[in-house]
């Protein structure tokens, strides 16, 4: 194990396990891949117990494109690190690293994408719906109260614990940010059909901005389309910062009031008068016709 290993150890509290990751996991197969990142199915040689493995190409030089930065992945493990614990939200297991790479080892979640599930369906009735984006707000509820920021909260983001049942996990937090109240934070970061209009302005990032994307989400789970998508980004972000998005009777005709309402509160540009996790929580469409309490 390279020696830096130990200096970032101690200077970022990120443990990194000094097994070398070959001897204590078999890889089995990969399960997807992005620009720096491998995630592959891996299985513990004692315990037989499988895992999800995210394999974080390291940025070797300062001057290199290629990569990630060792600020970026330690912030990242940080952050899972803090939000263990909640049951919508993939479970840190260990971090390793070798010469190329960083591996976070996190729980497997094999139910498959939220994103493939409605897509199957076209789009979900609202009790389904309702359930799913109850879920995504207990989620956010705890990222929020530990004053982390996800920033690319999307239905590709949220994947089925397992197949065939409605239990959700949060699983991808590579662009989340630790953001103390009263910091200011400015990123262009995010996916643009999902981003709230503070991002497309780069004006200060919080925890509406992550509030907005949860509307983007109900929106597409209940109609099966995008409500700011346009033919290209420069449309997108103009329809965004517009705020110019509408119920169409196409896929809204049967829908709730208090659904369209639920929505329209979090498509609000002032980011001081968009609904809070608290206040979509505490919604009719999320507390449901008996007006049941959410659960704490
Ligand atoms: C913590 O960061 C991530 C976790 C994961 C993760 C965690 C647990 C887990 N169990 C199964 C899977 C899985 C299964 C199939 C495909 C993928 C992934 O490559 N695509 C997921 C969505 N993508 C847009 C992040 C991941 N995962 N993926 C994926 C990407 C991440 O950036």
């Amino acid at each position: 194990m390279s020696d830096d290993v130990n200096n970032s150890a101690t200077s970022s509290n990120v443990h990194f396990d000094d097994t070398p990751f070959e001897d204590v996991f078999d890889i089995e197969t990969e399960l997807g891949s992005g620009q720096f990142a491998v995630v592959r199915r891996v299985r513990d040689k004692k315990t037989g117990e499988r895992y999800a493995a995210k394999f974080i190409k390291k940025r070797r030089y300062a001057t290199s494109r290629r990569g990630v930065t060792r600020q970026n992945i330690e912030r990242e493990v940080r952050v899972l690190q803090k939000i263990r614990g909640h049951s919508n939200v993939v479970e840190l297991h260990a971090v390793y690293e070798t010469a190329s790479d960083v591996i976070i080892v996190l729980e497997l979640v094999s139910g498959g994408e939220l994103f493939d599930h409605v897509c199957a369906k076209e789009c979900l009735d609202e009790v389904e719906a309702a359930a799913f984006i109850k879920q995504i707000l207990l989620a956010v509820r705890h990222l929020h109260s530990l004053h982390i920021v996800h920033l690319d909260i999307k239905p590709e983001n949220v994947m089925l614990k397992q197949r065939g049942e409605s239990h959700i996990k949060i699983i991808d937090f590579g662009l989340s940010r630790e953001i103390e109240p009263g910091a200011t934070v400015k990123d262009m970061v995010g996916t643009p059909e999902f981003v709230a209009p503070e991002v497309v302005n780069y004006e200060p990032l919080s925890p509406a901005t992550d509030m907005w994307a949860v509307g983007v989400v109900t929106y597409i789970l209940l109609s099966g389309g995008s409500p700011f998508l346009g033919d290209n980004r420069d449309e997108t972000f103009s329809n965004i910062t517009r705020v110019r998005y509408h119920f169409s009777d196409r896929y809204f005709k049967n829908t709730s009031k208090h659904a369209k309402d639920f929505i329209s509160r979090l498509f609000v540009r002032d980011v001081d008068q968009r609904a809070t996790v608290e206040e979509c929580l505490q919604h009719p469409w999320i507390r449901g016709p008996e007006g049941n309490a959410v659960d704490i």
